[in-house]
């Protein structure tokens, strides 16, 4: 018997180019390696998988022809595998999520160097249980957008000394989440970062954490 469930996936906002804040668009990484046309709507579309696989009991004709299409993709990809300084995947910084499908995928609505505010949207791959995002996911997201806000300026390499997250109420899946990070002071290499999670005007999580600036030759 099957089920007919709406498909609550928001429609994408523009084209997922390689979009700067300042609207203005670019083929290259920060550090300028070349992306190719179409890498970040082949992200959004494995993003989109992932949540289709999560939401899915396939029968069996479709679990045998995803098992063997995925190994071919895993062989084709695999022949072009390179080094962490070459890779694209985390290194996008104009596409939500940075194209690291670990951390979920937030769209920025304004930025600037002390803060930041965008949304997010958790599909089925975030579920913990209960239609409530997973507990780990929101760490990772809080990870990523503070992260961000520690290497602004001069570019300087940083690291979490400590990520702390206050699960106030519960966080929905497939629901426009809002989300903000902004830093809170900086004292020599120590950047002290603080950011939220709301739906709507209900506070879902917090989070404060450090950031250390690395030193020459620290790895
Ligand atoms: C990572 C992405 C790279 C991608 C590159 C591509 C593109 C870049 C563009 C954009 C990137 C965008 C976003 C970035 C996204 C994500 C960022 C993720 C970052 C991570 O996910 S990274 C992994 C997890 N992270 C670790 O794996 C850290 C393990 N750890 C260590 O590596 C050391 O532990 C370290 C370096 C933290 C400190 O070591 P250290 O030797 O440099 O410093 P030291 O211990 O001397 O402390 C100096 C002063 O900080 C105080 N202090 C230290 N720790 C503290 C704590 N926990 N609580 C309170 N205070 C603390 C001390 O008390 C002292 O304070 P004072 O000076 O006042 O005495």
């Amino acid at each position: 018997m099957s089920h007919e469930s709406p498909d609550p996936r928001p429609e994408p906002v523009a084209p997922a180019a390689l979009v700067r804040t300042d609207g203005s668009v670019t083929d290259r990484t920060w550090d300028g390696h070349l992306v190719p046309e179409g890498y970040s709507d082949m992200i959004d579309g494995v993003r989109e998988l992932l949540d289709r696989i999560a939401a899915a009991v396939p029968g069996a004709d479709l679990v045998a022809s995803t098992t063997k299409a995925v190994a071919e993709l895993n062989d084709r990809f695999a022949e072009h595998a390179v080094a962490e300084p070459d890779q694209l995947s985390g290194r996008l910084i104009t596409v939500p999520g940075r194209a690291q499908l670990a951390v979920p995928a937030v769209h920025i609505d304004e930025i600037g160097e002390d803060g930041m505010s965008g949304h997010v949207w958790f599909g089925r791959h975030f579920l913990g249980s209960n239609g409530v995002v997973h507990g780990g996911a929101i760490p990772m997201l809080f990870d990523d957008l503070l992260g961000r806000f520690a290497i602004v300026g001069g570019g300087a390499r940083s690291r979490t000394a400590f990520l702390h997250v206050d699960y106030r109420s519960v966080a929905p899946i497939e629901t426009t989440l809002r989300v903000t990070a902004h830093v809170e002071r900086v004292e020599g290499r120590k950047h002290f970062l603080r950011g939220e999670l709301l739906d709507g005007d209900r506070l879902c999580a917090e989070a404060s954490a450090l950031f250390l600036t690395l030193k020459d030759g620290q790895q």
